[in-house]
């Protein structure tokens, strides 16, 4: 019980878990991939910052970056769909152990402002980072040793779909962002923001504090001092030092400007508070910019030319590349001086083109994407490309979920379909398999048993008369069976000694749910015993019926009946209803379950089980041979699914209802069907007699 509900809590904890990592490993994997060019500069960041800056060329940065964003992204659907589970649980424990340590190098040396995990989408602390990565490292190192506690959503066969996949999908993606721009653009310069308002400090917001330390010295001695402690004129001033003791609001575009190089003039503010449109042609470093589209470039800059729109290059290049550029493309617009990650940051692309309206952003193009001449022919106040484009976000977000999440889902959905479908199909054959194994079988040397069940008949006198005249009838022509007679409590004392114990078994219809104690009118199994009687029946359907006897009741009976020394005729049987509804073995499966299914293999010796369908009960309708014979051999096989088969071979299984002289030897007859549980026809002593002596023929 305890092991049960610990793997249950390991279970769900391990799940979560599992979840939680997956969102994570999917997210930063995800913003990553749609911002090749942002993580390759992060990349760049720690290189410099471990002093490898120039130690990789840019390009290897690159594949660096788009495959760290496949890995994680491909991990965090592998663990979403808990797919090798072995494998994938150990590569993130090891990715998660470096992470945190290099997160911890970070939170102690502070050579990165942000740790970059998710990009420019959700920016952390250094701390929090760390604090993020312990958690995931506790989840990590909980996975790798549960591993199979990760409940699958896809079975085996189809994970390489998946893998595969999810594989060419983030590949895809980012080159699809590197051709294009990202995306979604979650920078301060994304399409709509206003570069002016960017740069504004709001009012009150906190200005950075600073500390000046003043050395003086007297006498020979030096010695620090603040404003608050300033010393006389005795001291002569040595040096002073100032540190920043708190940082102040920074806006979320505080490093742009633009200036002429050549006149050192800065132009930022005729820029931004122009209130026309500016195309502003960005490339960080001309040298690395890629010349295919200049023609392109060259047509948009005569068309700003003809409708009197200011076209301006923002970069950080050196003249000499600026010269050469101008050689390559023929390039006539002028040149500005922006700091190089400025321009990185505005633009994922080099070049790239972005439009401005009055200091807003209201277009980017990467240069593989720039607009087309058919789309230059009229001016842009006038133009779809003169006004932001609406609905973008949404749309986009739709291409994705249609893209990835819609085939996977379907994907998941049919295979579960599947699996489901093969599951109760290969447990049909199984359980088909185990009935015709019982159908072809010969009976066995299980036990034929015919037993009366009196119900609520006979007073004493004529019980104990009708007992000695069937133990008279038996004793002189012997059964080729078990003969048992069930009689109510208040027989069983008399009827033991009537009869011969050799000949005729004696059982009570019921015995008490309670050991023993203040129970008025119950009678125990121990009481039951001590008459003499061997047999007891339980769970009747009369008396679940009538009596209110719950699956728990008759369990408890069971329990003491056995305890007691007692051989249980447990019987089991289907409503009308119910078996115009094809639940029968539903029916039958459940009551066995609730009642005695439980039982060890030894106490189930004792168990002798009776099916006895309701609607055949005293109704004259039996059921037939075939219909007795199929449910027979069903019963047998979930006793063999629960105790093996050698089990179900030797438990004895009775038919009741209706059963009589005259269609005993049929049921009988039936390889499943080992006696019957006889009311009606048990009250008379040559009725019995005719039942018991089917066996013969
Ligand atoms: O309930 C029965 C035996 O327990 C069957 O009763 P009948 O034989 O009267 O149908």
């Amino acid at each position: 019980m305890k092991n049960k509900a610990t793997q249950i809590i390991r279970n769900t904890a391990v799940n979560i878990g599992r979840l939680l990592m997956a969102a994570t490993f999917i997210f930063s994997g995800y913003v990553k991939a749609i911002d090749p060019l942002g993580t390759q500069y992060k990349l760049a960041d720690y290189l410099q910052a471990m002093g490898l800056g120039s130690f990789l060329p840019e390009w290897t940065l690159l594949v660096g970056a788009v495959l760290l964003a496949a890995l994680e992204f491909s991990l965090g659907i592998f663990l979403l769909f808990a797919i090798r589970r072995h494998l994938v649980s150990k590569i993130v424990l090891a990715l998660m152990s470096i992470m945190t340590l290099l997160t911890l190098w970070i939170v102690i040396a502070n050579p990165v402002k942000d740790c970059g995990c998710f990009g420019d989408a959700v920016v952390l602390s250094n701390g929090q980072t760390f604090i993020k990565n312990i958690i995931l490292l506790a989840i990590a190192l909980m996975l790798q040793k549960w591993p199979t506690s990760m409940v699958r959503f896809v079975s085996k066969k189809t994970q390489w779909i998946v893998i595969n996949y999810t594989v060419i999908f983030a590949l895809a993606l980012s080159a699809w962002s590197l051709w294009d721009l990202p995306p979604f653009d979650f920078r301060p310069y994304h399409v709509g923001a206003n570069i002016a308002q960017g740069m504004k400090i709001p009012q009150g917001a906190p200005q950075p504090q600073f500390e000046t330390t003043f050395i003086l010295e007297k006498n020979g001695q030096q010695k620090e001092f603040t404003l608050d402690n300033y010393p006389d004129s005795t001291w002569t001033f040595v040096d002073s030092k100032t540190v920043q003791t708190a940082e102040g609001y920074v806006p979320p575009i505080h490093d742009f400007s633009i200036q002429d190089n050549k006149t050192g003039e800065d132009i930022t503010q005729e820029v931004l508070n122009d209130t026309g449109y500016t195309f502003l042609l960005i490339s960080p470093t001309l040298a690395y910019a890629d010349d295919s589209n200049f023609g392109r470039i060259d047509q948009i800059y005569e068309f700003a030319q003809d409708y009197g729109y200011r076209f301006i290059c923002l970069t950080a290049s050196s003249d000499k590349d600026i010269a050469k550029w101008q050689d390559i493309t023929g390039a006539e617009y002028p040149f500005y001086t922006t700091d190089a990650t400025t321009l990185k940051t505005m633009i994922r692309s080099n070049p790239g083109l972005m439009l401005l309206h009055h200091g807003t952003i209201i277009q980017k193009w990467s240069h593989n994407k720039l607009p087309q001449p058919e789309e230059l022919n009229q001016p842009l106040e006038k133009s779809a490309l003169g006004k932001m484009p609406s609905d973008s976000i949404p749309r986009k977000i739709l291409l994705m979920l249609m893209w990835f999440v819609l085939p996977l889902t379907l994907l998941a959905i049919a295979d579960r379909l599947w699996a489901w479908t093969t599951w109760v199909k290969k447990k049909k054959e199984n359980a088909n398999k185990i009935i015709s194994t019982f159908n072809k079988k010969e009976k066995k040397m299980r036990k034929k048993i015919v037993a009366g069940n009196w119900k609520m008949n006979m007073n004493l006198q004529d019980g104990v008369a009708l007992a000695k005249e069937i133990n008279e009838a038996l004793v002189a022509d012997k059964p080729n069976c078990d003969v048992v007679i069930c009689t109510p409590f208040i027989h069983l004392a008399s009827v033991a000694q009537v009869l011969n114990a050799e000949v005729v078994g004696l059982g009570a219809e019921n015995c008490a749910d309670k050991e023993k104690g203040a129970y008025t009118g119950e009678v125990s199994a121990e009481m039951v015993k001590s008459t003499g009687a061997q047999y007891v029946i339980l769970g009747h359907s009369e008396r679940r019926q009538y009596y209110g006897e719950t699956a728990e009741i008759l369990k408890e009976k069971v329990e003491l009946a056995l305890k007691n020394g007692l051989k249980v005729i447990f019987c089991c049987g289907e409503t009308l209803e119910e078996r115009e509804a094809e639940k029968q073995n539903e029916v039958v499966k459940a009551e066995l379950e609730g009642s005695v299914f439980h039982l060890d293999a030894e106490a189930w010796k004792n168990i002798i089980l009776a099916y006895e369908p309701i609607w055949a009960i005293g109704t004259g309708k039996t059921a037939t041979s075939d219909q007795a014979e199929e449910m027979l051999a069903y019963i047998r096989s979930i006793v063999a699914e629960k105790y093996g088969n050698e089990a179900a071979e030797e438990t004895s299984i009775l038919y009741g209802g209706s059963c009589k002289a005259s269609n005993a030897p049929e049921l009988f007859a039936k390889p499943n069907i080992d006696g019957g549980l006889i009311g009606g026809a048990s009250l008379k002593a040559a009725d019995f007699k005719g039942i018991i002596d089917a066996w013969k023929k």
